[in-house]
């Protein structure tokens, strides 16, 4: 399978030459301009169940961590929206940079986070994930940014853990990782990694969370290399912003 990665030789710049998509019409991420977003009166509030008890594992998968769930109900999913149909929950996971003044993938006009959240859901409509992931109305991702509020306390205590670790990581509520406020931009795009596929409903809420910066730190010390491997820092795992191609961000709030 294609080595993908962030490192010069095969980071995003590369990844046309395995992944064409990548110059496709409806990339992620993008640069959201707040001025030419259009409030869409007929968007509805996003509507966001979570059950802890569906919280699986913790895993590095060696381009960032993920904290999986059990997808055979409906009882963490979204609905409403800028979507029709019920969307389960897969996993969430972060992007975010070296140092605090880089890290998320879509920006704000201009402005980038340290870190952003994905939680990723797919279209009950089709039998999987899997099969979700290939069509245009498949997915549904929630993009929160993540700000360093320094005397923050910890928004999850994950320790850093080498590529292809996993460890239970039972009872965790996602929902702590939502903002107060729900007001989000939408607009069609595509997953931000290989196999970069044009199926994702982007929904990316205009509120930050606040982590510390010790949070931070231990997001830097997570490893994009396996275990004996020499020790390579997973950080910078972002995806910068691609060409918006006329497509229109319609924003939920005035
Ligand atoms: C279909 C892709 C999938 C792996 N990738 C993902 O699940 C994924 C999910 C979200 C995002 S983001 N950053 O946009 O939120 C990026 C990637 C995936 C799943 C199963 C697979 N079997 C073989 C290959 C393979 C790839
Ligand atoms: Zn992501």
């Amino acid at each position: 399978s294609h080595a993908w990665g962030y490192a010069a030789n095969n980071g995003p710049d590369k990844w046309c030459d395995n992944f064409p998509i990548a110059n496709g019409p409806r990339q992620s991420p993008i640069d959201i301009l707040p001025g030419a977003a259009s409030y869409d009166s007929g968007l509805k509030p996003l509507n966001l169940k979570y059950d802890p008890a569906t919280c699986l594992d913790i895993l590095n998968n060696g381009h960032s961590f993920q904290v999986s769930f059990s997808d055979d109900n409906d009882s963490s999913s979204l609905k409403d929206g800028p979507i029709s149909g019920t969307y389960r929950l897969k996993q969430f996971h972060f992007h975010w940079g070296a140092s605090d003044d880089k890290g998320s993938e879509h920006t704000v006009a201009g402005t980038k986070y340290p870190a952003e959240l994905h939680l990723v859901h797919w279209n009950t409509k089709y039998a999987s994930f899997g099969e979700a992931a290939s069509q245009p109305d498949g997915l549904a991702v929630v993009g929160v940014f993540l700000k360093v509020n320094l005397n923050q306390q910890q928004v999850a205590h994950f320790s850093y853990h080498f590529q292809g670790k996993q460890t239970t990581f039972p009872n965790f509520d996602p929902a702590t990782l939502l903002p107060g406020c729900l007001d989000y931009w939408t607009y069609d795009g595509s997953l931000t990694t290989p196999p970069l596929l044009e199926s994702v409903t982007w929904i990316v809420c205009k509120e930050p969370i606040s982590v510390s910066s010790d949070q931070m730190g231990k997001f830097r010390s997570l490893l994009f290399s396996a275990e004996g491997e020499s020790e390579c820092c997973m950080m910078d795992n972002y995806r910068p912003p691609q060409p918006l191609k006329g497509r229109a961000v319609r924003a939920s709030f005035q």
